[in-house]
């Protein structure tokens, strides 16, 4: 779906714009290159919007780099000794060409601050560090506070799709959970997760989506990387358990991680040490969590996994190398009462479907879908995840290895070597389903939210959601 764009091609109109005698701005290669007194240059991906008034005042906001975790928005303003409107018009036409390229200008931006996300500061972060960037960009905003548990989804399920382009969600990764959730919901399911692109900005604890597709956690390069997202379509899952049918977008685990994240809430004073103290104490113990498991696989090994992935890299290198490189985005709007598409593979309480791998798992230890590569800061755990590639990846571990070889495992991640790891069994599956076998009760995590410790069953819909990403068609993580 191709975001509407105002303004044509300006191929004739030149380079450079004369603003005095001695000074003069010029469209460098990926950079505007500003001569006057001294020479600078803004990254055109800095570049927020640019105005001429009707004196001759050229006026460019743009993102100004602090360090490497943050920018600030900022202005520069010319006016020009010999104004010629039109071509300062059309060269601030170009200048916009360039700082957006498919990218969509002025988004309307429906933005949800959960003021209890993280260390409670998404509201002062908003303010601070996001607002000032959207605003210099031209964005629209509507911004709202969520209220209560479950509030993204109510917003998503009942908000006017045609009034906005983005839902921005200043939380951690549960706000997006709620509205990819929300749009599921609606009558016109499938249209809104066409429409609406989610992002999220990131003021939680668990900031996997703009890690991935803003490449940052630092909430003014978030907001920036929003401003410039480039429509990407995005897999979702369906999840089924009893009756209950849910959207994921993240991951979804059983075992150690699960109750690692789900079970030490009570040490969060331990800040992210938590995890490595839940680890530790599990690893030790060689706990297991055994499981009857059955996959619908799409590719069985990591030399697959790790070819299929190089091909959507060289893929995605080859569009972005055209000129004009193809829109990021070519799925048509489906209709009005397209709701969520039928599930493939039935539910968690049909029979199982034929053709499907079968796993029983007495000893595993880990077991982990993802969506997207990084789950946390220094843990690309799905490093061949693809967001459209309808396959989820998955990873199992089995729960009795050596404590050594699980911790020697746990600290490859951060080095991006866990996927080469032998105990390590990675595969892309289309769907899959799980049941805990043997255990009264434990830990099942859904894109981070505990669910019921019973037998789910997951499939992929390929591209039924839509985020904003850098690249259009990759996560920021490298491959395996
Ligand atoms: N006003 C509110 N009061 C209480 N809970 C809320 C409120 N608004 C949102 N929530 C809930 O906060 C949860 C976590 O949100 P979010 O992902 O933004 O933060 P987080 O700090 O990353 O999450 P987590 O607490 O899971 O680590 C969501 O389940 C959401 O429903």
């Amino acid at each position: 779906m191709a975001p509407a764009q105002p303004d044509a091609p300006t191929p004739d109109v030149p380079d450079l714009l004369t603003v005095s005698s001695d000074a003069s701005l010029t469209l460098g290669t990926d950079s505007l290159v500003i001569v006057g007194m001294k020479t600078s240059s803004i990254p055109f991906y800095n570049i927020l919007w640019a105005a001429l008034s009707d004196d001759g005042q050229v006026t460019i906001q743009y993102a100004h780099a602090e360090s490497k975790k943050a920018v600030r928005a900022a202005s520069i303003a010319y006016t020009l000794d010999q104004p010629d409107l039109e071509l300062a018009g059309a060269w601030i036409h170009k200048l916009l060409d360039r700082a957006y390229g498919a990218s969509q200008r002025r988004k309307r931006i429906k933005v949800i601050v959960n003021p209890f996300g993280g260390k409670g500061g998404a509201i002062n972060i908003y303010a601070k560090l996001i607002a000032p960037i959207f605003a210099a960009a031209g964005c629209e905003l509507d911004v709202q506070h969520t209220q209560r548990q479950g509030h993204g989804v109510d917003i998503a399920q009942n908000m006017d799709i045609e009034a906005y382009d983005v839902v921005a969600c200043c939380s951690g990764d549960g706000i997006p959970h709620e509205v990819w959730n929300g749009l599921g919901k609606r009558s016109d399911a499938a249209r809104a997760l066409v429409k609406i692109a989610v992002a999220q900005l990131p003021c939680g604890s668990g900031n996997a989506m703009s890690l991935n597709f803003n490449g940052t956690d630092s909430p003014s390069l978030a907001a920036l990387a929003v401003v410039k997202g480039l429509r990407t379509p995005l897999d979702l899952a369906s999840v089924t358990q009893g009756d209950k049918r849910m959207l994921s977008f993240l991951s979804q685990a059983v075992g150690i991680v699960a109750e690692v994240d789900l079970a030490t809430e009570n040490l969060r004073w331990m800040g992210s040490g938590r995890f490595t103290w839940g680890f530790l104490k599990r690893c030790l113990l060689r706990k297991v969590y055994p499981a009857d498991i059955a996959v619908r696989v799409v590719h069985d090994n990591k030399p697959a996994v790790r070819a299929a992935h190089r091909t959507a890299v060289q893929a995605a290198r080859h569009a972005d190398s055209l000129n004009p490189s193809p829109n990021t985005d070519d799925r048509t709007l489906p209709a009005q009462d397209a709701g969520l598409p039928a599930l493939r593979y039935g539910t968690i309480n049909d029979a199982l479907p034929s053709g499907w791998q079968l796993l029983s798992e007495p000893k595993l230890g880990n077991f982990y879908a993802g969506n997207l590569a990084y789950m946390s800061p220094d843990a690309n755990m799905f490093p061949a995840a693809l967001p459209c590639d309808g396959c989820l990846d998955l990873i199992r571990i089995p729960g009795n290895i050596n404590p050594f070889k699980a911790l020697n495992g746990l600290s490859s991640i951060k080095k991006n070597k866990f996927f080469d790891q032998d105990h390590v069994n990675y595969q892309k599956v289309r769907a899959y389903r799980i049941t805990p076998t043997g255990q009264k009760d434990g830990y099942i995590s859904i894109d981070g939210e505990r669910v019921a410790f019973e037998g789910f069953q997951v499939e992929i819909h390929r591209g039924l959601g839509t985020a904003l990403s850098k690249s259009g068609r990759l996560c920021e993580a490298s491959g395996p």
